[in-house]
């Protein structure tokens, strides 16, 4: 079956089972990456407390961290999840907001990724500091670098961390390392709207959690995030409006605008 394919099955899985998604994610991201989680057809859960985190694993289908606002007591809570994640078979996703752009946060990132992910998704600037420290380092949440800059890096740490690694821009790429793939589409509109990166990968854990292949769920979030993002930009007079259209058009996809419209790039 070609990815596409394999896309629109993904997704009439995610509607059918409604898969609850842990989120630990920033304050940022918090309104919209619950909402878009719910507009794919998937369950979002917002929950971060250390005393928590470990119980409510148990429960989940898939579990996503993101650092975009961490601090000591967050990442305790983040660390706690992703041990228990790893321990007992959940899919876990790792955004890893910013790194590279304090020492703290790079350092926290690396934890994290050493507790073995599932997949790993950020922007170019990002998975670049995840797999080395550079003497141009990113100078925030917004990616400084093209992503074709960052593949050597992401094929790097997917071998490093046995994660997949998909690294978001103008035109997303995947890798476990031996197999990649490119995804065209969305806009340029959408670096406009913050926080989008981290709802793609609360999105990614639905995904996760009713796929076979980690390779194959990262590859039908990342395109579905693409389609509705282009759609979305058609005529659109601005971030703002580009940001709720995206929830209109993650709940508008269907099984026949995956398989027609999800463009796929194979490097092989
Ligand atoms: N220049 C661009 N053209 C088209 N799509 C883009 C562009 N930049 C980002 N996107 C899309 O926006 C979404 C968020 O990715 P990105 O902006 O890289 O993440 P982050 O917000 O974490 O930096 C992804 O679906 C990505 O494909
Ligand atoms: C602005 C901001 N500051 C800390 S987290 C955050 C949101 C970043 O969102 P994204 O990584 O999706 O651009
Ligand atoms: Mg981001």
């Amino acid at each position: 079956m070609q990815y596409a394919d394999i896309s629109a099955e993904l997704l009439e899985r995610v509607r059918a089972r409604a898969p609850l998604v842990q989120c630990i994610t920033n304050f940022v991201a918090m309104d919209i990456a619950a909402n878009l989680v719910l507009a794919i057809g998937a369950s979002p859960a917002m929950v971060h407390a250390k005393e928590e985190v470990e119980e409510f694993a148990a429960i989940a289908s898939a579990l996503t961290i993101n650092i975009g606002t961490i601090a000591p007591e967050w990442v305790e809570g983040m660390s706690l999840a992703a041990s228990t994640a790893s321990r007992i078979g959940l899919p876990w996703v790792l955004d890893p907001v910013a790194c590279g752009a304090t020492r703290w946060r790079t350092q926290v990132a690396r934890e994290l990724a050493a507790k073995r992910p599932t997949l790993i998704r950020g922007n170019a600037s990002e998975i670049l500091a995840l797999q080395a420290d550079r003497e141009t380092t990113t100078r925030g949440v917004d990616s400084t670098d093209p992503v074709e800059r960052a593949q050597t890096a992401a094929r790097a740490l997917a071998k490093t961390y046995g994660a997949i690694v998909a690294v978001t821009g103008a035109t997303d790429f995947v890798t476990d390392g031996s197999r990649e793939l490119g995804i065209e589409g969305g806009d340029p509109l959408m670096t406009k709207v913050t926080a989008l990166g981290c709802s793609l990968t609360a999105v990614s854990g639905a995904f996760l959690a009713v796929g076979d292949s980690a390779f194959e769920s990262t590859v039908a979030a990342l395109a579905s995030f693409k389609i509705a993002g282009s759609r979305s930009a058609l005529n659109c007079p601005g971030p703002g409006t580009l940001r709720w259209r995206m929830a209109d058009e993650l709940h508008r996809l269907d099984a026949a605008a995956m398989r027609s419209e999800a463009r796929l790039l194979s490097y092989a």
